[in-house]
């Protein structure tokens, strides 16, 4: 069916904010949509998937849309218009247009220069193959360069997979369970699914399978005090709860009121009653120190470049710059640092990224275990194994989308030697276990 030929227009008037990179994608296009209410949820779609599609694509249409970095607005929404619905569904294009695009259609991609192929800054592709090799980074970038699947992650207090699986088929909602997290499905198309009964009564969650995984090899017990101390809108929050089968005491940290009150309507629906959000000021705020050596297991989940997640956000490789990587290495290393010291002895604690990018993931551990000798590294095979997850691993977990069809994801499990005397038995002052940190910002 054709589009009408308005939506080129509109294409390219959300385009041009979009490429300013003032705000994330996502934030201008649903701004754009609440300014536009007469497009429905079709041309809603469309108008979003070519925008998406020039973000994936920018190098090799810019270098097709005009010359330098001034690229017509106009034959790049054309190029992420026909990228996603085809040439023939456009309406109203002129005779040059049609042959614009069929020229570029013609255009062997693998013919062309390494880093048009990876549609990426200059910067990251020699980053990523100094990484990974020119091969292996071009795999990569290829994938980075495609939409994510829709994953989604049964809740075990209110379900089991098999149960989930049956109720989707109903809707009629083909998924799969996943090969590596134990609770998740592939959707095979990406139905909504807000309505869904099962949506709304909290059995299942949208969580991509990396952070499924993630999730896991916390290895949070029932009854445990756990710490998720980035926690955001509580993606894993939720999955280690319902890990802890709805017992102990989860606290969810966050220095984002915004991110944290995201959390609470879904804390709601997920049936769970263990997990206390904590809005903190700074990694060293008070509300933490109550806590210090107590806490058996604490996940640093670190606010990071995004890069694993080029799938579903591919703005951030063009709004992310390398001096921002290195303030964020100074930001990782302080928030691990101030999160350590909630680790009880033989305690662990997760550090999390999802970025593919060394400096932020094995340099920031390596540096860590350099500075505290009372932490040791366990293994990721070994956590892997504990968790009965089929993935092969060596020091870190590294979940990437060309080798796991996942986003990319990083984390490293740390033991507090069991012998090793707390670092600050001073800073947990009176407050048994630490109970009015939760209730403060309750
Ligand atoms: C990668 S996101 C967390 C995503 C979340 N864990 C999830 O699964 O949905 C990183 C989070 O760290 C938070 N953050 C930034 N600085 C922090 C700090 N000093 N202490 C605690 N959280 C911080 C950010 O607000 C952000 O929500």
């Amino acid at each position: 069916m054709r589009l009408p030929p308005a939506i080129l227009g509109n294409t390219e008037e959300v385009l041009r904010e979009v490429l300013r990179f003032t705000s994330p994608a996502d934030v201008t296009l649903s701004r754009y949509f609440k300014e536009h209410p007469r497009f429905g949820g079709r041309e809603r779609g469309v108008i979003a998937e070519a925008v998406y599609a020039v973000l994936r694509n920018k190098s090799f249409f810019t270098d097709f849309a005009g010359a330098g970095n001034t690229p017509s607005m106009r034959k790049l929404a054309l190029l992420g218009l026909a990228e996603t619905v085809g040439i023939d569904a456009l309406g109203g294009l002129s005779e040059d247009e049609v042959h614009f695009l069929t020229r570029v259609k013609e255009v062997d991609r693998k013919l062309l220069p390494a880093q048009m192929r990876a549609n990426m800054p200059g910067w990251l592709y020699e980053k990523l193959v100094a990484q990974f090799g020119e091969a292996e980074a071009l795999e990569l970038a290829a994938v980075l360069n495609t939409p994510a699947p829709l994953d989604l992650r049964v809740n075990s207090i209110k379900a089991n997979r098999d149960d989930v699986i049956a109720e989707l088929a109903k809707a009629p909602i083909a998924a799969e369970p996943m090969p590596y997290a134990p609770l998740g499905l592939r959707v095979l198309k990406k139905p909504a699914l807000q309505n869904l009964p099962l949506f709304k009564e909290g059995a299942i969650e949208v969580q991509d399978e990396g952070s499924q995984v993630l999730s896991q090899i916390v290895g949070a017990r029932r009854g445990e005090m756990v710490v998720d101390f980035c926690a955001g809108a509580g993606g894993k929050t939720l999955a280690l709860g319902a890990l802890m089968r709805n017992t102990g005491r989860l606290y969810a940290f966050d220095v984002s009121d915004k991110r944290l009150s995201k959390l609470k309507p879904r804390l709601a629906r997920s049936g769970l009653s263990n997990v206390h959000p904590v809005l903190i000021a700074h990694e060293r705020d008070a509300k933490i120190k109550r806590l210090a050596g107590k806490i058996d297991r604490v996940l640093v989940d670190a606010p990071c470049s995004g890069l694993g997640t080029l799938r579903r956000n591919p703005d951030v490789k063009w709004r992310q710059k390398p001096d921002a990587i290195a303030e964020m290495q100074e930001k990782q290393a302080s928030i691990l640092d101030g999160a350590a010291r909630l680790v009880k002895n033989g305690g662990r604690l997760v550090y999390a990224t999802c970025s593919l990018l060394n400096e932020e993931n094995d340099v920031i551990v390596e540096q860590f275990l350099s500075t505290h000798p009372d932490f040791e590294l366990v293994p990721m095979n070994r956590v892997l194994d504990e968790q009965k997850i089929p993935l092969e691993m060596d020091a870190y977990l590294k979940m990437l989308p060309h080798k796991h069809q996942t986003d990319g994801f990083f984390a490293a499990v740390l033991e507090r030697k069991a012998k090793a005397k707390p670092a600050s038995t001073n800073e947990a002052g009176s407050d048994a276990a630490g109970e009015s940190a939760g209730d403060t910002d309750e």
